[in-house]
């Protein structure tokens, strides 16, 4: 890891609602950097999401800057793929097609102006079917998204994000969908994959098991309104991580109590009183 990737100073969101502002997010600080894989885990409507739009550029905070690679964050770009609770696939599109179109505007003619290379369609077919079989859906390829289940939606939705190969992949509750067991597969490929492409990633989660399995550091936020950063744990446990023999560790047991001592513990006071 080297470097601050991604920046975020001082960053506020308030959002206008019917009874007035609404402030979600305040004085968020957060350097993240590459390679890194940071999650972000707090109660529910704590933020996590808003924090993930504005990281992606689908925002624009309140206050505050956001920098990936020492550049203002002003809009999507391809270097951040952002996979999404609702998976969000076009839906007159195959599986097959939902994830070429986003392997040929990375790696096709089409857009030369990234400098990733134009492969020809053959390669861009075997980047688009690898990724497929990677989340086990083969099968489904030919199928559009109205023919599969929610959960396999899901995973045509990380496969499209996974295939662009990303520098930042942003995640928001990815296997919030899925059975565990398809979840489990999903997470170990995920490491797989991060440790190969040495992507940068931002995921939002709800699971404490996932956090701890997956991350460097878990970035912990208050409950909102006005909800900031409360903690940071860095998760050094050693890679290649192996759920079975975790599973036993007493280090990760540590991790594992400290996440959720600040859920529910620290946090759940505030959101009593809240
Ligand atoms: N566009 C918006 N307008 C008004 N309020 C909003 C808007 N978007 C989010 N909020 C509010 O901001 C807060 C944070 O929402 P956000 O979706 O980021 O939370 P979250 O932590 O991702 O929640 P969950 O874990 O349930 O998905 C919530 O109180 C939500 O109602």
């Amino acid at each position: 890891m080297n470097g601050n990737y991604i920046e975020i100073s001082g960053v506020a969101q308030t959002f206008k609602t019917r009874k007035g502002l609404f402030c979600a997010l305040q004085n968020i600080n957060l350097a993240v950097s590459k390679g890194e894989f940071v999650t972000l885990i707090g109660h529910s409507g704590c933020g996590k999401s808003t924090l993930l739009n504005l990281i992606a550029g689908l925002t624009v905070p309140t206050q505050g800057h956001l920098l990936c690679a020492n550049r203002e964050i002003a809009g999507p770009g391809p270097e951040r793929a952002v996979v999404f609770q609702n998976h969000s696939l076009l839906p007159w599109l195959t599986c097959f097609e939902n994830v070429y179109l986003g392997v040929e505007r990375v790696f096709g003619a089409a857009n030369r102006s990234t400098g990733a290379g134009s492969e020809s369609k053959a390669q861009l077919t075997a980047r688009t079917d690898a990724v497929l079989a990677m989340v086990g859906l083969s099968a489904a390829a030919q199928k559009r998204p109205g023919e599969i289940s929610g959960g396999m939606k899901q995973r045509v939705g990380i496969a499209r994000a996974l295939a662009m190969e990303p520098k930042v992949l942003l995640m928001d509750e990815p296997f919030g969908a899925l059975d565990a067991l398809t979840r489990a597969k999903l997470q170990d490929e995920l490491l797989e994959i991060v440790a190969r492409t040495h992507s940068t990633v931002v995921m939002v989660t709800h699971d404490v098991d996932e956090a701890v399995l997956l991350s460097d550091r878990i970035v912990m936020l208050t409950n909102g309104p006005a909800a900031t950063v409360g903690e940071v744990l860095r998760v050094d446990l050693p890679r290649p991580r192996q759920r079975v023999e975790l599973a036993e560790s007493t280090h990760y047991l540590h991790f594992r109590k400290a996440v959720i001592d600040f859920l529910y513990t620290r946090q759940a006071h505030v959101e009593k009183a809240a």
